[in-house]
């Protein structure tokens, strides 16, 4: 059993779990390549290694991905993660030495991945509201041996600096509590060191930004989903020396932001009955604009945000990133959701209430993953690391192109043998990815 074999004979001790070597990373593209489709076997290994002491990193139901085993930081060590998260993540790819900010962040799978993306450099502000998921993001972030992420129970909605809040934050400076105190009262992820770093006797006054300490390091105007790494050197808040302590945040706090709402979910599977009807589907979409908003607020000038979900729902996708770009006019700009693996966004309107969803050019940079349709795979090349064994021919183009597609009918089409190859096509949950820049 290649499973157990290498489990047993590659796992070492870190903390309180066992972290599975590089070695089992081999033997499970193997594997899987060989016992594909393997839903049922998938979710054995699911239970078995992440209801006990491992993590392990394998793509949504069907091969490995080299992330964050990829970002050095937790290398040779791999977790579980479906490819769509994993994708977001990689769309955001926040550069090393920057300021991070996951505002719906529990369990906080894709908080870690982006730590990992910094390489452990820079700063993750985790927020979720409730105060239960907040310590599994704390008890994560231990046990991958993470240390730029603080976590807190927040209300993400609120966590923009008000003039109110300000005036709160004016008197804690008053009573000159310093900046890591006051994390470590809010039970901050982060390490705080010892002895600690001499930091300003006071707070910083609210109007001007926390992260003053760490080096504006917001990405290019270019495309910095693929730009280079930052080779400044890590700031000390970088490496770790500070925190950003609790929210409120003043406006234009944070160079990337990732915002994955609380959503309908109606991408997970398998679920054949759902209890969503109209008005709460409605509902749902009104409370990420509410988050969205913020997530605007809080984006520094130049700074990028993910907006996903896991839902295939149109309100909570194609129309609240218009909704965005429609409020935000002429201050928020679309871009290519690199890299582009999903399929293409919705265009058109709702039919009942009229709100638009994406214009052509729009649908492009998105992209949408759904259950029971073919996935594509629009750069299945640069993403997907070359499997081991007989290697499944690539995807015809034309079909590449049709998103309706699906791979459970056209008994007569002349490329079943090839779809027979390409089991892990149809095996991706619903998802929705769009990323955004702050232009001003
Ligand atoms: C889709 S899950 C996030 C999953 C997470 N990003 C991950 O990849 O592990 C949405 C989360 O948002 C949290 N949430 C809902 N409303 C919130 C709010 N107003 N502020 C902060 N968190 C909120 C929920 O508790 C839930 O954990």
């Amino acid at each position: 059993d290649v499973r157990e074999t290498s489990v047993n004979s590659s796992q070492r001790s870190v903390g309180r779990s066992a972290v599975v070597s590089a070695d089992i990373e081999s033997a499970l593209q193997t594997a899987t390549a060989a016992t594909l489709p393997t839903l049922p076997w998938l979710h054995k290994i699911n239970r078995k290694l992440t209801g006990g002491d491992y993590c392990l990193h394998i793509a949504n139901c069907s091969w490995p991905v080299p992330s964050p085993v990829s970002a050095g930081l937790l290398r040779g060590e791999v977790m579980l993660q479906a490819l769509p998260s994993i994708i977001a993540a990689q769309v955001l790819n926040p550069r090393p030495g920057t300021s991070v900010l996951d505002m719906c962040a529990a369990p906080g799978g894709k908080t870690t991945l982006l730590a990992a993306l910094l390489g452990d450099q820079g700063r993750i502000v985790a927020l979720d509201r409730t105060a239960a998921k907040v310590a599994e993001i704390r008890s994560l972030a231990r046990d991958l041996g993470v240390h730029c992420v603080e976590a807190y129970q927040a209300d993400a909605k609120e966590a923009v600096l008000t003039m109110t809040a300000a005036a709160a934050a004016a008197a804690a400076a008053a009573a000159e509590q310093p900046m890591e105190e006051k994390a470590a009262a809010a039970g901050a992820v982060g390490r705080i060191p010892s002895p600690p770093v001499s930091l300003p006797s006071a707070a910083p006054p609210p109007s001007s930004p926390r992260l003053s300490a760490i080096p504006s390091a917001a990405p290019s105007s270019a495309t910095p989903s693929s730009a280079a790494p930052s080779s400044a050197a890590p700031s000390p808040a970088a490496a770790g020396a500070l925190l950003l302590g609790p929210p409120p945040y003043p406006a234009g706090t944070f160079d990337y932001i990732l915002l994955d709402p609380p959503c309908t979910a109606l991408g997970l599977r398998p679920r054949l009955l759902h209890s969503w009807n109209l008005p709460q589907l409605r509902a749902m979409a009104a409370y990420q604009r509410a988050l969205m908003h913020t997530a605007v607020r809080l984006l520094a000038p130049g700074g990028e945000m993910v907006y996903c979900t896991c839902t295939i729902n149109p309100d909570e996708n194609e129309a609240n990133v218009a909704w965005a770009l429609d409020r935000f006019s002429g201050s928020l700009q679309l871009l290519p959701a690199e890299p582009l693996v999903g399929l293409t966004g919705l265009t058109g309107a709702d039919p009942e209430t009229g709100s638009r969803w994406l214009n052509e050019q729009e649908a492009a940079m998105v992209q949408r993953f759904d259950p029971g349709l073919l996935f594509p795979g629009r750069m299945m090349g640069l993403i997907l690391p070359p499997l081991p064994l007989s290697q499944p021919p690539a995807h015809p183009q034309a079909k590449e192109q049709e998103p309706g597609f699906r791979c459970d009918d056209d008994d007569d089409d002349e490329d079943d043998e090839d779809e027979e190859e390409l089991p892990w096509v149809d095996d991706v949950m619903g998802f929705f990815i769009a990323r955004l820049r702050k232009v001003s």
